[in-house]
């Protein structure tokens, strides 16, 4: 099994990524950790819980890592995500603890406790905490397997033209993360934006009929309401998932490897992942990006999970 670390900031598609890496079987989740972003710390963490509570996620350590960027100030993203930064479904009260340790303490032990290339990080939200752990033990950066992130986006933005808001709410977190040695899968914008939650794929959530498909079909409902009103979408884009559903099977996507650096100064271009197309790639290049998606095969993972998740409650 792929053995994974979520750090999420949910956020109605990180809720999605939370249920896909624990209904799938291939999938060995060893820690969620929480960070700043969609929502506060708080929020997000809460959130969380209440997601491990309604999908009966056990033995699984939960831990709230950063609550604010490395340099700048908090911009969360209520306008997606709602003052909850999860709003739609009914929430509830988790009666999961919270492990006592910063996040960043618990990706350092857990990848520092298993065998060297074994332990795949899976960022789903800023990289507050991925950054602050690679500075804080850098051993961590040549044991990890690799980091498949969902973040960024060569010809696409989100947050400003050329931004996607997990680059850009902490551009210096992006930098260190894409520029550290690690192999790195940006699973970006340009791959994300095919994830859309249409109408057949929402009816096949509907017939599995169980609390869990109905909390997904209630966050998906309030999603594409938001994304119609902000950003114009007919179907909500179901980003977080597509990063785990990597992990589980690569084939769910086409990958090019490209150097990918993260524009610190530009006053137009600041958090814009910057991909270097030309050909040929260089040797040494430790970075990827995603560019196609089966869309049948993703959304077939997706509902698998749900379904084998079944009524844990
Ligand atoms: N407009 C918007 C802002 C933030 C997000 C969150 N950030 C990433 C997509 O930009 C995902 O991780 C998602 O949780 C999605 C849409
Ligand atoms: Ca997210």
């Amino acid at each position: 099994r792929k053995k994974i670390i979520l750090d999420c900031d949910p956020g109605h598609d990180d809720a999605v990524a939370l249920l896909l890496a624990h209904g799938n079987p291939d999938i060995e989740l060893l820690a969620v950790t929480t960070v700043v972003g969609n929502q506060t710390l708080e929020k997000v963490t809460r959130n969380a819980l209440s997601v491990a509570t309604i999908a009966g996620i056990t033995g699984v350590p939960f831990a709230a890592g950063c609550d604010r960027p490395l340099v700048r100030t908090i911009e969360t993203a209520p306008s997606i995500h709602g003052e909850t930064g999860m709003d739609g479904p009914e929430q509830p009260e988790s009666a999961i603890e919270l492990d006592p340790r910063h996040a960043v303490d618990l990706i350092i032990e857990t990848v520092m406790a298993h065998e060297p290339g074994t332990v795949t990080l899976v960022p789903t939200a800023g990289l507050t905490n991925i950054a602050m752990a690679a500075r804080k033990e850098p051993r961590i950066v040549e044991r990890v397997k690799e980091v498949v992130l969902m973040g960024g986006g060569y010809h696409v933005g989100n947050w400003s033209a050329v931004a996607e808001f997990n680059i850009i709410i902490d551009p210096e977190a992006a930098h260190i993360v894409f520029n550290e040695k690690w192999p790195v899968v940006m699973v970006g914008l340009d791959l994300t934006h095919q994830a859309l939650a249409t109408d057949e794929v929402v009816q096949r959530i509907a017939r599995i009929g169980t609390k869990p498909a109905t909390f997904v079909l209630e966050l998906m409902e309030f999603f594409k309401k938001t994304y119609k009103d902000a950003q114009g979408f007919d179907f909500p884009p179901v980003h977080d998932p597509c990063a785990v559903a990597y992990v589980i099977d690569p084939t769910v996507m086409t990958t090019r490897k490209v150097p990918v650096d993260i524009e610190l100064q530009g006053k137009l271009t600041l958090g814009m992942t910057v991909a270097d197309f030309r050909a040929p790639a260089p040797e040494d290049c430790h970075t990827s990006v995603a560019v196609d998606l089966d869309h049948g095969k993703f959304w077939d993972l997706v509902i698998d999970a749900i379904e084998r998740i079944g009524e844990p409650t």
